[in-house]
């Protein structure tokens, strides 16, 4: 015999459950960035997770444009993509030898892909170019930090200049489909740890550019959807060069982050993509520091994402002590830094 108010709590606990089902998309299988003949533009495409994107929207039937400096790989890239085309008789694909460290290379950039693709505008731009190079900030010459903020920072925030300005221009058409707009930083934005100290900044900053970007993009008719992806490690060429001087105890500490193929990110990030996400992470670890560090960053879902930086926020109480430990420790073991700074760094 159920008294009334424990059919009360019972209605109470079916429409959490409901409204959580719901804010976490069950009922909703839109897809919010369909790319069926789309052109995407793609930088640093012809190895790692850009060319496992750039082949998966191949797949789903975008024309893709490639960047990166090699021209070598880039064919070889451009032939794999290709080879992955949902429907060959119409889709195009091209590739663009450009270096994305280099101030105002993105207008030329643009304009030429624009004229590859019969004077149409492009659909969706993801910038993927990237490197890191670990070492110890303090000890590494500052040159380094200059270096990863020029390929990190500056080779999206050019383009990201260049091409906002020509979707957004007063007489640029007003569509009902949004324009996209990628950037793809690290889990490193949320939680920087020691070794990356001269690659963190510049995708930190990537993050506090897309949050001004989210806001200022209101203010004009057109529309342009920002996102950022942050990928743990990844298992790619840039991972196999980073590890050569990383230091030891960066090794330690990013112990805990299973590394992913190429492949699985990309998947990932699309699928975030594709349910509209405005940060995007690609694993279980990064979700957890995306919720860790959220802040002011509009969320993908305010019920999940509320809840899980509330107890997130205690997980630290566990998770920073255990971090500073293992340095300490790691210090303790082997004196001052200039001792066990990586051979190989450049100086
Ligand atoms: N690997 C990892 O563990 C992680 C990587 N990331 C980020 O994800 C992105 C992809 O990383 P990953 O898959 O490892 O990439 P890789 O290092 O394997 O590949 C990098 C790509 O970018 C191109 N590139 C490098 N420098 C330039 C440049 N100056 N101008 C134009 N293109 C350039 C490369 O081609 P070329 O050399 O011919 O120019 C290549 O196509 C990067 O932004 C990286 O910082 C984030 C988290 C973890
Ligand atoms: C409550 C919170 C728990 C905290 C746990 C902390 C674990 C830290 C893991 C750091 C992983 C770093 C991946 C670097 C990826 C990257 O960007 C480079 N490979 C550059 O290419």
């Amino acid at each position: 015999m159920a008294s009334p108010s424990i059919a009360l709590w019972v209605a109470i606990a079916g429409a959490v459950a409901l409204l959580s089902a719901y804010t976490m998309g069950a009922f909703s299988s839109k897809n919010h960035m369909p790319v069926d003949g789309k052109t995407v533009l793609i930088t640093g495409a012809s190895e790692g997770m850009g060319r496992s994107a750039a082949r998966q929207l191949a797949a789903k039937g975008a024309n893709v444009v490639i960047v990166s400096r090699n021209v070598s790989r880039l064919e070889e890239s451009l032939a794999e993509i290709k080879a992955a085309a949902r429907n060959p008789q119409t889709q195009r694909f091209h590739y663009i030898s450009a270096d994305v460290s280099k101030p105002d290379y993105a207008r030329s950039l643009i304009a030429e892909a624009i004229a590859w693709n019969n004077n149409q505008a492009l659909d969706i731009v993801w910038c993927v170019a990237g490197k890191s190079t670990p070492d110890f900030w303090v000890e590494a010459p500052l040159s380094l930090t200059r270096d990863q903020m020029d390929i990190n920072f500056w080779g999206s925030a050019e383009m990201a200049h260049a091409i906002i300005r020509e979707w957004c221009a007063p007489p640029a058409p007003v569509l009902p489909e949004p324009k996209h707009l990628i950037f793809t930083s690290s889990v490193l934005a949320f939680y920087p740890i020691v070794g990356y100290g001269p690659y963190s900044p510049a995708k930190a900053a990537l993050r506090a550019l897309a949050d001004t970007l989210v806001q200022e993009l209101e203010m004009y008719p057109q529309k342009v959807k920002i996102h950022v992806v942050y990928p743990g490690s990844i298992q790619s060429p840039g991972f196999d060069r980073e590890n050569k001087t990383k230091p030891k105890i960066t090794q330690i500490l990013e112990e805990g982050d299973p590394v992913q193929s190429p492949d699985a990110v990309a998947a990932s990030a699309i699928n975030g993509l594709e349910k509209g996400q405005y940060f995007i992470t690609v694993a279980f670890l990064g979700h957890v520091l995306r919720w860790s560090a959220l802040g002011g960053s509009p969320r993908n879902n305010w019920f999940v994402d509320t809840i899980m930086c509330w107890i997130l926020q205690f997980a630290w109480m566990f998770a920073l002590p255990d971090m500073f430990g293992k340095i300490r420790k790691f210090a303790k073991e082997n004196g001052h830094p200039v001792n066990y700074r990586k051979k190989g760094n450049n100086e």
